[in-house]
């Protein structure tokens, strides 16, 4: 977690960028400007709309990537957003993390993986790589990922030792952002504790021997922006855990929500925004159909960067 807090030093920024293009995210004109290209390049007809809105998101997350690299420490691109176009889908994923890699971005993939100790550990070569000769073969190019802990220790295992193999770090599911999460994560437990708070126990134990010069463990968890007194709570039960802090913005979540979750230094967190940041344009009023592609692009680019500034100014407000 080191690099990830000394990202956040240096842009004095605890704030991430979740990059979660969808169709209805991307200006119209950026995706009809790749129907040429797509065309003469897919094998089928079939093909085509996935690898065009594959292509536009590329140049989408590039035109966001571009717009906040200074200001922000990270990037957080969810992969569901990706698979769902299919290979084309997932090569602009690994390309958007390589490009914000190349731009000096911490890249926090979401992936949310959880399976059997045997399965998780190849998940885990997304962290490790895969070896190639004398060396490894790291097509990924992220510095983290989530992963989710219903399957318990030997699920979670593998990705802690690639993760210490690779210096690179893990955040777990502790207390979700969204409505029905107490549904199990708010469950009594028979000794008077909830489910999540046993989970959160689980992961400050799983972190106890990758505890790093600034006292946060490799190991973090993921903290609803939506659960403010629990968030608080967690902070304190938690201490040599991280947090990963999506839910602010879009879901509601604000910078006063999150400020329990941060530690007396203003350390310990880093706050998602993906609708909020790179659906900003849409809010803007100023988004024309007559736009080009290039035109729409810097739309996108510039109210992304305002937003991201805005919250940067709010969560420093509060810290
Ligand atoms: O508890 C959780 C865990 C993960 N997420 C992810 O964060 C972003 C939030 O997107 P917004 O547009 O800012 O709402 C998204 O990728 C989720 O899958 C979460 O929201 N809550």
């Amino acid at each position: 977690m080191d690099r990830l807090i000394a990202a956040i030093n240096a842009t004095q920024n605890p704030s991430v960028v979740g990059l979660d293009p969808t169709e209805a995210l991307v200006p119209p004109q950026v995706v009809a400007s790749f129907a040429d290209e797509v065309r003469d390049s897919v094998e089928t007809p079939e093909e085509a709309p996935a690898a065009q809105l594959a292509v536009a998101y590329f140049e989408f997350n590039r035109a966001i990537i571009d717009a906040v690299a200074d200001i922000v420490p990270a990037v957080k691109p969810q992969i569901a957003m990706y698979e769902a176009l299919g290979p084309a889908g997932i090569d602009v994923y690994t390309m958007t993390c390589e490009y914000a890699k190349q731009q000096g971005l911490y890249v926090l993939a979401d992936v949310k993986r959880g399976d059997i100790g045997s399965t998780a550990a190849a998940y885990a070569h997304m962290l490790s790589g895969v070896a190639a000769g004398d060396g490894a073969y790291d097509p990924w190019n992220i510095d983290a990922v989530t992963i989710n802990p219903y399957l318990g220790t030997d699920g979670i295992t593998p990705f802690v030792d690639a993760a210490k193999q690779a210096d690179k770090d893990v955040f777990v599911l502790v207390r979700t952002s969204n409505p029905s999460s107490s549904e199990l994560q708010m469950l009594d437990l028979a000794d008077g504790g909830k489910v999540y708070e046993h989970v959160a126990d689980l992961v400050e134990g799983w972190g106890t021997d990758s505890i790093g010069a600034h006292g946060y463990s490799r190991v973090g968890a993921v903290v609803g922006a939506t659960h403010p007194e629990e968030g608080a709570a967690l902070r304190a039960r938690m201490p040599h855990t991280f947090f990963l802090v999506p839910g602010y913005g879009a879901q509601g979540g604000t910078a006063a929500d999150v400020r329990g979750m941060f530690d007396r230094d203003g350390s310990g967190a880093i706050v998602n925004s993906s609708r909020g940041i790179i659906g900003a344009w849409k809010k803007s009023g100023e988004w024309r159909e007559s736009m080009s592609a290039d035109e729409a692009l810097e739309l996108v680019a510039a109210t992304a960067r305002e937003a991201a500034i805005d919250m940067r100014d709010n969560l420093r407000m509060v810290l």
